[in-house]
């Protein structure tokens, strides 16, 4: 379980561009509960999954994960228990290693490094099979280096790579937004199952409304760094892209600010 509470955080303070990116923001997501975040641009998505993963101190507030208050750890000690894949194919692998040194990385999250980088002959097994799984044949490419990859393969590692340890929580922050049409599909499929297999609790923002809607079992709407609108289970089931824009405007009165929200 995730538990945040009472989440503030104002960039440039005092200044000019002071702007309240999360305003008194609580939220408690389930074991297992797949989130699917939208919002126009600047209501405080990625800084929700920022707050997460310890990418700044909260001004208040504070962040439990499975009882574990994590509000002062540092980013890296959340590492061992959250995962990340952004919407850059580029981050999230190192472009000069092979695949499978990369994926041995991926594999030694959370523990202590110094096992050297060697890749062993059963973890080239595991590698091998976890790839078959995705259907790409990254599994016959073991030796290659990831900056020889497309970006959706590449995009396809990092998923592979990012649930390669459980992670108790996973954030995708519009990972899919910089592929081309069939490749963001066959990614988002393979995010579905993998989140599925494993059962992860996970947080994914979208600026497209039909995926917010199809996946996951809970979808919440953010803007001005609050949550304006939170749906899961049967009620989210039945909202269509209609509903959505018409709860948007009943509650804000006003014109959604990004148009791509509008191209479900
Ligand atoms: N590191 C930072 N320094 C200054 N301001 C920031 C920083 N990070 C975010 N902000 C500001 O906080 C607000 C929320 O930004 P955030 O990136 O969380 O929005 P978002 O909902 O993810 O938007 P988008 O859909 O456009 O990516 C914005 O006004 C943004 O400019």
């Amino acid at each position: 379980m995730i538990e945040l509470q009472g989440c503030m955080k104002d960039f440039n303070q005092g200044g000019v561009n002071e702007v309240r990116a999360l305003d008194q923001l609580s939220l408690t997501i389930d074991d297992g509960d797949f989130v699917t975040v939208i919002g126009s641009n600047g209501a405080g998505k990625s800084t929700l999954l920022n707050a997460i993963a310890g990418g700044f101190s909260l001004d208040a507030g504070r962040i439990v994960i499975n009882g574990r208050d994590v509000t002062r750890w540092p980013e890296y000690r959340r590492a061992a228990l959250i995962a990340r894949v952004f919407q850059d194919p580029l981050l999230g692998t190192c472009p000069s290693a092979t695949i499978e040194q990369n994926m041995a990385l991926a594999a030694r999250r959370g523990q202590r490094r110094g096992l050297g980088p060697g890749v062993r002959i059963r973890d080239r097994q595991r590698f091998s099979e976890e790839l078959a799984r995705i259907g790409l044949g990254l599994e016959k490419r073991l030796q290659d280096r990831v900056g020889l990859l497309s970006g959706g393969q590449r995009q396809a590692l990092t998923m592979v790579m990012a649930t390669l340890v459980r992670p108790e929580v996973l954030l995708l922050d519009e990972h899919i937004a910089a592929l081309d049409p069939k490749t963001a599909r066959q990614i988002l499929e393979l995010t579905r199952e993998i989140i599925a297999d494993q059962g992860l609790t996970s947080l994914m923002i979208t600026h497209n409304m039909r995926h917010a809607l199809t996946l996951g079992n809970r979808l919440i709407m953010m803007h001005q760094g609050r949550i304006i609108l939170d749906v899961g289970g049967e009620e989210k089931r039945r909202l269509g892209v209609e509903d959505l824009l018409e709860q948007f405007y009943l509650i804000q009165g006003e014109a959604l600010a990004n148009d791509s929200m509008l191209l479900a």
